[in-house]
Formats: C-alpha cells, structure tokens, sequence
C-alpha cells in the first residue's frame, strides 16, 4: 500500500477508553472516506503464503506454555451458536459453558481459580439475545447479535439499521454486522463506506464488527479494499466470516486483515479488533492464530479486546487439550457439554 494520504494521524484527547479486557482501547471513530488510498492496495499473494507457509513451519509450543496459550485463546472466544433450531434452553447451557469455560477439576489442576477465566462473548441471533443476557446478569461477558440480516445481509436497508437497534435495545453490547458483498464486487467504497458508517451509527455505544464474508468477495485485493473502507467508517472490528459461506477463515485472508489493521493503525493510532470465524475448530489452529497475531500487531492485540475467535466447537477441542495437558489422557469430546 502507498505510504501517502495520511488522512487522520493524531486521536483526540477526549475519546473514551472501553474495553473487557486489558487494554485501553481509543474506539475508532472512523475517517473521512479516501477512494486513492483504497485503490492504491496491491496484495501479492504468493508473498502472503510464503508468510503464511513459514509461520506454520517455524512455531511450536509446548507444555506450560501451550497450556498457558490456550487458556488465551479461551479468554478471546466469542462462543457461538447461530442455528435456526436455537431455543432459549440452548443458549442458557451455552452460557453457562461461556461464564465456566473449563471443568472445576481442571482449573483446579491448572492453578488459574483466582483468574476467573471466561469466553470473551456469547454471540447470537437477534431473537436470542435477551435470553443470553439474562443467563449472563451478574458476569462481564458481552452478548454479541448478529444483525443486518445475517448471514446474506440482503434484507431492506432500513429494516437492517432497526435490527441494530432492536438487539442494542435488547442489550447487547456487540453487534456482528454483515457488509453488502455486492459494493465489494462492484468495487463500490463508497457506498460500503457509507453502509457501514450508518451501522455504526445504529449501533451507539455497542461496538461494530464488520463481517466481510471473505470467501464471497472474490480476490485478496478486495479482502485488503474491504478492510481498509470498513476501518476507515468506523469498524471496531473486522471479521473474516458468517460461518456460513463455503470458504471462512482461512491464514492468508487473516494475514492480509492483519496487515491492513497493521497500515490503519499507523496511518490513525486506532487499534482494529480482529475476528477470524468458521471452522476453527482445534486448539492446534487457535494457537497458530495467536503466534500470528502476536507477530503480525504484537502482544496487545492479544487480548479479547483486540481479537476474537467466532467459533462454536473450539472450546471442546481447547478443553479436551487441557485435560490431557492435566492427566495424560484424552476424553472423548462427547464428553464435554458443549461437544
Ligand atoms: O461467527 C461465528 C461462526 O458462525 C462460527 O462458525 P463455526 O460454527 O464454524 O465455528
């Protein structure tokens, strides 16, 4: 990306810090639309699978440290359960797993009771929000709604800000909005531009995740395009993936989204969240994308202020790893509650 058309550079002193985590996070507020920096990005794609290729390759980690990394990677999951079958029962054992993440023996075993280790959120449709927040009442986790008509994003316009605004009214506190993939396909910043910016609005003080359903929009340049427009109207978080589309997360897509929050925040000083969702499904991948975030924006990124995981089976293969971590075996993960 050209290193010109810095459009925004010093935060106001007056902006509020927030946050579930241990950052300070300045929220973005956004900056003035810019259609040269967006057509200036060029991303070479082999280069971001050579990365890619090397960073698998390069890391382990083993023991205490896996152990330690992978009680991270269970403080930054959003626990999801998005299915048309969802009942309020469903969504209250969901949350219980979400307030107690790892069996009582195992964080015994672990030395972490007095860390009081929970998900980063509980991420839901709109119809079930009110159910997760009455199950959290008293905890600290955020609800997350999927509005704007996930997960194709294709309902009427004004009645997609009135379901930000319905599941802000409901309480929660995250809203995972899904950008129109048409404006990227037609390579319409613009009108992204202002399609997220008006969500945003909606959204008041709960915090936006724009989700770019990666898999649909056809090239890496657009996934970086995307990226960069979504920031720049005020996304406090870019996220990868509705689960639903036929490719989700994926490394180089991540590596591209990483890399483009990397060139927003030195271009503003806002720090962008980032959310790779579906199909991470191992400890093994979670700890992969922590050594990457970790190297590609650094140790405060590492944090559920700053990333997520959107995951519905995750936590099962995280806790099954901590159990054989603690005793040396492996359960089966029908054995876990939410396995
Ligand atoms: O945003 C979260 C995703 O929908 C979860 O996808 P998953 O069920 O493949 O983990």
């Amino acid at each position: 990306m050209s290193e010109q058309k810095v459009t925004h550079l010093t935060p106001h002193d007056n902006r509020q810090p927030y946050g579930v985590g241990h950052n300070l996070i300045v929220r973005n507020e956004g900056i003035p639309f810019d259609a040269g920096l967006v057509e200036d990005i060029r991303i070479n794609l082999s280069a971001v699978e050579r990365r890619v290729a090397s960073l698998k390759g390069r890391r382990t980690v083993k023991k205490d440290w896996q152990a330690a990394w992978l009680l991270k990677a269970i403080s930054c999951i959003d626990l999801t359960t998005l299915s048309g079958d969802d009942t309020p029962g469903r969504v209250r054992r969901l949350c219980a797993k979400a307030k107690a993440p790892i069996r009582a023996d195992l964080v015994e075993a672990l030395g972490v009771a007095d860390k009081n280790i929970t998900v980063g959120a509980v991420c839901v449709y709109h119809e079930m929000v009110a159910t997760a927040v009455e199950a959290l009442t008293g905890t600290n986790i955020p609800v997350a709604a999927v509005s704007t008509g996930f997960p194709a994003g294709l309902s009427p316009f004004h009645l997609r800000l009135a379901e930000i605004q319905e599941s802000v009214a409901a309480g929660a506190k995250e809203i995972d909005i899904v950008i129109t993939r048409r404006h990227v396909l037609t390579s319409n910043w613009q009108a992204l531009y202002e399609e997220v910016k008006a969500f945003r609005d909606a959204c008041g003080d709960a915090h936006i995740k724009a989700i770019l359903a990666t898999g649909e929009l056809g090239s890496a340049s657009k996934v970086a395009k995307a990226s960069m427009v979504a920031m720049m109207a005020g996304a406090d978080f870019i996220k990868t993936s509705t689960g639903m589309e036929k490719v989700n997360a994926t490394q180089p897509v991540s590596l591209i989204m990483m890399r483009a929050i990397r060139d927003y925040y030195e271009r503003t000083g806002f720090k962008i969240g980032y959310k790779p969702a579906g199909g991470i499904s191992t400890a093994k991948d979670a700890v992969q994308y922590l050594i990457m975030v970790k190297e590609e924006l650094g140790t405060d990124w590492l944090d559920p202020d700053l990333f997520r995981f959107g995951a519905s089976r995750l936590l099962t293969d995280i806790e099954r790893q901590l159990e054989h971590f603690v005793t040396g075996r492996y359960s089966a993960a029908h054995r876990h509650p939410m396995g």
